[in-house]
């Protein structure tokens, strides 16, 4: 079996080859003092350089694995991190040079880190030196030392989002102690080590016994009273407890996955001194919620957030937080998983199914797959959650049997009831066949809506589609609104009466005649989220809350909450009561615990069922899923309404299989007919997947250099070949973004290891054949092991 992230090797097997078994403590088989040490430091060379990514550089002090170093690259300075092993001699001529700086007031990167990022870059086919350093935060990359050290002794501004702001009100170390500016210093002013800074942050160890101390009596003495769990809460725990996992955690919307979340970081803290835990969230929208959870459970202290949606130095400090060990637990989005945790007892990855786990551009790793990987080898226990677990995780937590002796690598929990015994809603399908043509809400939709708005119940609109209408079209000549830059169309978004371009951003300002031929007579066709809302508010104007108020509907899409802020001021008026519809895409459906909300109704999936991507009908079944698990998650409130939740879905294949696998809520029979299906087209998670993207000016160019590397490759007969299938470069389903043309190419084995011997043997001819004069025209090209969307 190859190493991958979801299924690793033993340790010792997974090492790379830069990495010795054991990182030599510091000093010990290091050179004498009296002579300069040579150390090999990871750096981000610009891409792919000739030169490798551990470069050998002097030292005047012996430098442990790990420690962070400022060094000249070229004409610049940069961060690096000091790596295990010897660097590969300079070219003839060149000589060494020396380390400009040691960050000493932050503690070397342990060696698990180290693995991981060693692991992450190898398995992705990244350098290793992209991954260190993207791992890091930026201003650690970006600051001078100088500047950094200046950062680090202001205590950072409190922050603007609620929930940002929130984690940052407890004081790190780093702004109470007056010598921070001594935390970084040239290496040769200082050789010895100082007192530092970053909070007692030199030495993890002592910082993290300190916290666990007070983290006993402070999870004890907390005042929250805890909840009583449910039985299959209980249960659930109990397996937890005595299984040594990856667990796969297997419960309905509303059955209550956090409060699981939330006891095992406690009973993870509370076993060990110091002991740390990650809880990955799929996006920033959903964490504002969770996050009030768990610093309510552990207080504002130990908790610190780790996302994109944070500023540079609040990440700074997270980081720094985590790394020290001063913060018990790290809320975070798929970059968390790179987080510096040196006491990481637990790995919670919520959502699990979600496809943010997969970044999708320069390092394609999937941080769920990677969480995996990192709790075998950190000895940490791992939990994926979901309502709708992606078929891969699905599939590896199928029970083993003798002749399937594979099975059961992930344990599989099950918690299928709603929480107080709440019911998962009614399915409501309405036969858009039968309905006047283009219409948009059905009368029995559009009746319902107006029934509980006036008993003071709140409804959700689904439409994955922003803007108010996909295109404009002219009747006369037919022109319709195609981006010049990408083979996409602009979307009319009225509100600005502006034509924008979902995929490379051009906008426009609205033509008010058709650019074609001059005719006023220029219509959109086809909805999307702004449309919904204003024929909703004009459809409803009549309507009256309990109160008397007229109805109000809102939405939350991606632009309504472009401000800083924006997305939890709209998600608060929706819990306090103060919208009765709201209208969105796949942000309002998912992870949110909506109080009130008793109907969804997705008025336009059918557009998914019939994709080309093998994966459509998953994604479909999970957002829809999703989306009704919004409705009736509070029993008691529906039950003292005299109310029953519902999921209504306009469609015009009201046959389909996903329909009748919504409305008997059954994930597990929808599963095992996608898994026949891919079983008997050999396709993941019975293969195993790679893509090699090209872009450039023409096709021709970008298919020519894909076509020249896979021969290359047949060519050489390169390892692992015989079993893996290269199939012919194609054109991507949108072919042109921003005046880039797009090929790709897939690869397909039934061996994960063949698979990743080729793709490492691949590599250096890849670079080669991109370095040949006849494919100087190529703009980029990269590799995605196993990709999400094809
Ligand atoms: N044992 C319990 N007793 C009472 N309420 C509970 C209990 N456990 C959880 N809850 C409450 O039930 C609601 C649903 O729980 P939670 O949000 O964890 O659901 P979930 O399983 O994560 O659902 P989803 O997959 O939809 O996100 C929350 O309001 C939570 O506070
Ligand atoms: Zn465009």
């Amino acid at each position: 079996m190859a190493p991958s992230p979801d299924h690793p090797n033993p340790p010792a097997a997974v090492q790379a080859s830069t990495l010795p078994q054991r990182a030599p403590a510091t000093g010990s088989a290091q050179p004498s003092q009296s002579q300069p040490a040579t150390v090999a430091v990871a750096v981000h060379t610009p891409a792919h350089s000739a030169l490798g990514d551990l470069l050998s550089y002097t030292s005047a002090q012996p430098l442990a694995p790990g420690t962070l170093v400022r060094v000249p690259l070229g004409q610049r300075e940069v961060l690096g991190v000091v790596w295990d092993g010897t660097p590969a001699p300079l070219p003839e001529g060149m000589a060494t040079r020396s380390v400009a700086a040691v960050l000493d007031g932050i503690a070397p990167l342990d060696i698990h880190w180290r693995r991981l990022v060693a692991f992450a870059a190898r398995y992705y086919q990244r350098s290793l030196g992209e991954i260190a350093l993207a791992a890091l935060p930026p201003q650690l990359r970006d600051l001078s030392h100088e500047q950094l050290a200046r950062r680090l002794r202001r205590p950072a501004k409190p922050a603007g989002k609620g929930a940002a702001a929130r984690a940052n009100t407890a004081p790190a170390p780093a702004d109470a102690n007056p010598r921070a500016a001594s935390a970084l210093h040239g290496a040769t002013d200082h050789p010895a080590a100082v007192d530092t800074v970053v909070g007692a942050a030199a030495s993890a160890a002592s910082a993290a016994s300190a916290a666990s101390a007070a983290s006993a009596a402070s999870a004890a003495e907390n005042a929250t009273p805890l909840i009583a769990l449910s039985a299959e809460q209980q249960v659930v725990l109990a397996q937890i407890g005595s299984n040594p996992g990856p667990f796969l955690l297997f419960g309905s919307t509303g059955s209550g996955k956090t409060e699981v979340y939330l006891r095992c970081v406690q009973t993870a803290l509370e076993a060990r001194p110091g002991a740390q835990a990650l809880v990955m969230v799929p996006e920033i929208n959903l964490t504002p919620q969770l996050e009030a959870r768990f610093t309510e459970r552990f207080g504002t202290a130990r908790v610190v957030s780790l996302h994109s949606g944070m500023t540079n130095p609040q990440r700074l400090k997270s980081w720094l937080a985590a790394h020290s060990g001063q913060a018990r637990i790290v809320l975070g989005t798929r970059m968390a998983v790179f987080a510096s945790m040196p006491q990481l007892a637990l790995i919670v990855v919520d959502e699990e199914h979600d496809a943010s786990y997969k970044q999708q551009e320069g390092a394609r790793y999937s941080a769920r797959d990677l969480a995996i990987w990192r709790a075998r080898e950190q000895h940490a226990k791992v939990i994926l959650g979901s309502a709708t677990p992606s078929l891969e995780s699905w599939h590896a937590s199928r029970p083993a049997t003798p002749d399937d002796p594979q099975g059961g690598r992930y344990l599989r929990l099950h918690m299928p009831s709603r929480i107080g015994a709440g019911k998962l809603p009614v399915l409501r399908v309405v036969n858009m066949n039968h309905q006047p043509r283009r219409t948009v809400f059905s009368a029995p939709l559009l009746a319902a809506l107006q029934e509980r708005i006036e008993r003071g119940e709140q409804c959700m609109i689904l439409l994955n589609r922003r803007g108010y209408a996909p295109v404009l079209h002219c009747a006369d000549c037919d022109w319709k609104s195609d981006c010049p830059h990408c083979s996409a169309h602009q979307v009319f978004h009225k509100t600005d009466r502006s034509l924008r371009c979902h995929h490379c951003g051009f906008a426009q300002r609205v033509p008010r005649a058709c650019p074609g031929c001059g005719s006023p007579d220029i219509t959109p066709i086809g909805r999307g989220t702004e449309q919904l809302e204003e024929q909703l508010s004009a459809l409803l104007a009549d309507v009256r809350r309990p109160d008397g108020a007229p109805a109000r509907v809102a939405r939350i899409d991606a632009d309504t909450t472009r401000a800083q802020g924006a997305l939890e001021a709209q998600l608060a008026q929706v819990h306090a009561g103060d919208i009765d519809v709201l209208v969105g895409t796949q942000m309002i459906a998912k992870g949110h615990d909506f109080r009130r909300i008793t109907l969804v109704a997705a008025v336009q999936p059918d557009g998914a069922l019939f994709s080309s991507d093998f994966r459509a009908p998953e994604r479909l079944f999970a957002l829809l899923m999703q989306a009704s698990g919004r409705a009736g998650r509070d029993a008691d409130y529906v039950a003292a309404q005299g109310s029953r939740s519902e999921m209504w879905l306009q469609t015009f294949h009201p046959e389909h299989a996903i329909v009748a696998a919504l409305r008997q809520h059954d994930y597990p029979a929808f599963a095992a007919q996608q898994l026949d299906e891919r079983q008997g087209a050999a396709m993941p998670p019975f293969a195993f997947q790679a893509l090699v993207r090209a872009d450039a000016r023409t096709q021709e160019v970008a298919q020519g250099f894909l076509r020249a590397a896979s021969q290359a490759a047949t060519d050489a007969a390169l390892p692992g070949l015989e079993h893996v299938t290269l199939y012919p470069p194609v054109p991507l389903t949108i072919q042109r973004v921003a005046n880039v043309e797009r090929a790709q190419m897939l690869l397909e084995s039934d061996s994960r290891a063949a698979l990743q011997r080729f793709l490492a043997a691949w590599q250096a001819l890849l670079h080669h054949t991109r370095a040949q004069s006849a494919h100087k025209a190529l703009v980029r090209w990269l590799v995605d092991v196993d990709p999400l969307v094809i």
